[in-house]
């Protein structure tokens, strides 16, 4: 609890939400408060009732009102208990829409810092349970304590009216109920708690590894392995959730024999309190009964927190990422598109990957970087695109760091990769999503310049040909294509070739960087590749090693003075 306590004071995913929306929270715990009151009265009522009918009627009113009475709550309980299920569903509801809407706005403003943090399994996980257990945190856990706490304190007033000294009693053992017995289970279950948790999220990283390394389980013939070792997480699951199960119960047993006390003592109390008056029957039966609502919203609370180690983990997981910016992400536009990277270093912790590393870009230039696995190739891309900062020196893109451009930074870099991801949708979407409002027009001239209108003109369904998961449909050089097509649409000055043709044979490689240059011909280019095919459509080659630059110069200079380059260039060529 002390836990729970401590994460929320620095939480920044249920508190602000708390406080923002008090009202509907507050209507929630009284609401539910009201329905045990209701539920509470109707069985007083109808124990007064049921006893004082056995007896002879003074006056017919003692019976009359009492039914009256019993309608009257027996309406009221259901009506508050509908009530309450409304508006604190809709109040969660909100709430946990609101959660996710900020979830995708932190994804979408820090995609890439995420993405180096946390594996897509976990990424699932936060998308699929952590919200969920928050909800649940609502639900189950702050709704009954609230209006349990109400009712413990309510009742012990109404019971201080007739006696203080059986009202010690009852806070006694209903402190036993609400306070005790939920600690210490929450104590007791903690490390199983957490061991559940984690024995999901395993799952869900082991079922991502499973569906995106499907067809390699298959080729190796391990589909029983696979299924072997999904088995042994699920049953290790099962078994902490049985044992989790089996302390829920006897911990619900003990509740239940306190219970049996509370009502035991209550009957004594009231045989003491009103053994004098000649209604003292019809009062010991009211109050028993009236016991019985009241215990099963005291049961309610302790289920509640003794499950709120549950949400530790999910709110802890969830302060992980970061808070998306209130702030306009308009950005500067930078005035020019020149690239500099001006004595740069750079380190992951005590690993030095860049070392005083400088060069610059004009608009419309061409550069190929090169260097062995490791060299730092990627890490250069990733300051370039504001990812990370340098540890010493400074990058600049028109003259600024490139995290001032914000929302200007698609408009003024665009990315081809590996396996630029195409969706499944139409092939028209998937080229859109380069530039939404672009026209029909610069579509199809999108798709022409990429070398694609033949293809897509083969195509009986065209433009609305569905790419299916990943562009399936396609073979990786259409994929790299229609990759290129949308980069086309995005009209952005400068591109980012991040070994685009890798994946393909050679033939198909030649043929899609000569296509790629030639659409790109007026853009800045910042191509890595472990290739030299193609390598004379640049103005400046880098190779990068050990931090820093080892060789650079155009082509031609290249081929002429370096006989290190000379050999690559010949064994490519081969
Ligand atoms: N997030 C990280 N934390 C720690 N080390 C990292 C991280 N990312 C990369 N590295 C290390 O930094 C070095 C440079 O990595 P980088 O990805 O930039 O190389 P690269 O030249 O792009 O390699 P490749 O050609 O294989 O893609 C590597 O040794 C890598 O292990």
């Amino acid at each position: 609890m002390k836990e729970l306590k401590k994460l929320l004071a620095q939480d920044h995913w249920v508190m602000p939400f708390l406080r923002q929306q008090k009202r509907g929270l507050w209507s929630s715990i009284v609401l539910g408060f009201m329905t045990t009151f209701a539920a509470a009265a109707l069985m007083f009522i109808s124990g007064y009732l049921i006893s004082r009918s056995a007896q002879h009627p003074s006056n017919i009113l003692l019976i009359y009102v009492p039914i009256v009475l019993t309608r009257g709550f027996g309406i009221a309980r259901p009506v508050f208990r509908y009530v309450e299920r409304l508006v604190s569903h809709n109040w969660v509801l909100r709430v946990v829409s609101k959660s996710r809407q900020r979830l995708y706005q932190s994804a979408a403003q820090s995609a890439s810092s995420i993405r180096s943090r946390l594996q897509t399994g976990q990424v699932l996980g936060i998308l699929a349970e952590d919200l969920e257990q928050l909800e649940n945190l609502y639900l189950r856990t702050l709704f009954p304590l609230g209006a349990g706490m109400l009712l413990y304190l309510i009742s012990s007033i109404g019971l201080g009216i007739f006696s203080w000294t059986f009202m010690l009693l009852w806070l006694l053992v209903l402190a036993l109920i609400l306070i005790v017995i939920p600690l210490a289970s929450l104590t007791l279950n903690r490390a199983k708690v957490s061991r559940q948790k984690a024995l999901q999220s395993a799952l869900y990283t082991d079922a991502t590894d499973a569906i995106l390394g499907m067809q390699d389980w298959v080729l190796s013939g391990r589909q029983a392995d696979l299924v072997a070792q999904e088995g042994k997480t699920m049953q290790k699951l099962s078994r902490v959730k049985g044992k989790l199960m089996a302390f829920g119960w006897w911990r619900d047993f003990t509740i239940q024999l306190l219970s049996l006390l509370l009502m035991v003592l209550i009957m004594i109390w009231a045989t003491h309190q009103f053994g004098h008056n000649f209604l003292a029957s019809n009062y010991i039966a009211a109050f028993t009964l009236a016991i019985i609502p009241l215990v099963d919203s005291f049961i309610a609370v302790n289920q509640g927190v003794s499950e709120s180690s549950f949400y530790e983990d999910s709110i802890k997981r969830l302060n992980t990422l970061p808070e998306p910016s209130q702030n306009s992400t308009a950005g500067v536009k930078p005035q020019s598109t020149t690239v500099v990277f001006n004595q740069v270093s750079f380190a992951y912790g005590d690993k030095l990957v860049l070392n005083d590393l400088s060069f610059d870009l004009l608009a419309g230039q061409k550069m190929a970087l090169l260097g062995p696995s490791g060299a730092g190739k990627t890490t250069i891309l990733k300051l370039l695109a504001g990812d990370l900062q340098p540890t010493n020196g400074k990058v600049t893109l028109g003259g600024l760091n490139p995290n001032q451009l914000a929302d200007e930074l698609p408009k003024t870099m665009a990315v081809l990769d590996q396996q630029s991801y195409l969706f499944d949708t139409t092939i028209e979407n998937n080229i859109r999503m380069g530039n939404l409002t672009a026209s029909q027009v610069q579509v199809e001239q999108a798709v022409q310049q990429a070398g694609l209108a033949d293809l897509v003109a083969s195509l009986p369904q065209g433009y609305q040909t569905p790419m299916q998961e990943a562009g399936q449909r396609f073979s990786g050089g259409e994929r790299q294509r229609f990759a290129l097509a949308r980069i086309l649409l995005q009209d952005a000055p400068i591109v980012i070739l991040d070994e685009p043709t890798v994946s393909l044979d050679p033939k198909t490689e030649a043929a899609v960087l000569t296509q790629i240059f030639t659409a790109l011909k007026d853009r800045t280019i910042i191509w890595v590749t472990h290739h030299l095919t193609g390598i004379e459509a640049v103005d400046q080659i880098y190779f990068l090693n050990d931090g820093h630059f080892t060789m650079a110069g155009s082509p031609s200079e290249l081929l002429a003075h370096s006989e290190a380059f000379k050999q690559l260039y010949a064994m490519d060529q081969f």
